[in-house]
């Protein structure tokens, strides 16, 4: 049995949310960012883009970085899937080390296309589906032992992190991957990401009062594409 978690978009909300890198919050911000999810295809083609080829050591990658916090070292009863787009991280990640899971997107074709296909009988683990902005969501308190954002952080700032922390049980974690620039930060204006470098990141991290626990590279990608930093913080 699941539970599934609707919203509307509140757009008034948006236009109050700050912003804090080198561009100011627009209130089409968000809205650019659904607009383009619409058109991506609720697969793992849609969810790696042009980069298909490099999911399998994209996972890999995450499974090592994730036995450092996982069982053995921490509990494993609950994660949450911040961005999970189909479940791509969820079944290749989360799901083989965590009990239960829930699982969050702003596309609710992505939620259902990983409840009734993507993730077959591992479906029965989800305990709950969060079809919500992440930028309107306050996980419950001290809930999850992971929080995985993969992808998905660049379109947010340090307000999230912060409640996302108000989510963490007392051995939790939240795990961040995703691309880093080579310098400062670079606005995306077709999906509203936000390609920052890694102090970028880090100084929103602590701005947002996490500290960095862990921070690794991914490895074997390829040079010419932009680096990809898994950061483990609490
Ligand atoms: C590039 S995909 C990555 C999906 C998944 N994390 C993975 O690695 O396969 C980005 C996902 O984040 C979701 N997303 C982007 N901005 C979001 C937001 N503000 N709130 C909730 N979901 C968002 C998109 O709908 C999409 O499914």
């Amino acid at each position: 049995m699941f539970t599934c978690v609707r919203v509307c978009k509140r757009m008034s909300h948006l236009m109050s949310q700050r912003y804090t890198d080198h561009t100011s919050l627009k209130p089409s911000f968000y809205y650019r960012a659904q607009n383009f999810y619409k058109d991506v295809p609720a697969s793992e083609e849609g969810m790696m883009g042009e980069f298909v080829e490099l999911s399998e050591l994209d996972l890999e990658g995450s499974r090592q970085f994730l036995k450092k916090f996982g069982p053995g070292k921490a509990s494993t009863n609950r994660a949450l899937d911040c961005g999970c787009g189909i479940g791509r991280v969820s079944k290749g990640v989360l799901l083989p080390v965590f009990q239960t899971l829930e699982m969050l997107d702003m596309m609710e074709n992505f939620i259902l296309h990983a409840h009734k296909y993507y993730l077959g009988d591992l479906a029965d683990r989800v305990e709950t589906y969060y079809v919500y902005n992440l930028q309107d969501f306050t996980p419950p308190p001290q809930r999850y032992d992971v929080i995985w954002m993969q992808w998905v952080i660049d379109t947010l700032d340090e307000d999230f992190l912060r409640r996302a922390r108000g989510g963490l049980g007392p051995s939790g974690v939240i795990v961040l991957k995703d691309n880093t620039a080579r310098q400062g930060c670079r606005l995306d204006t077709v999906d509203s990401s936000v390609l920052r470098h890694l102090d970028v990141l880090t100084s929103i991290i602590e701005r947002a009062g996490l500290t960095v626990l862990d921070v690794q590279k991914q490895d074997a990608f390829p040079e010419s594409i932009v680096p990809v930093w898994m950061i483990a913080m609490r």
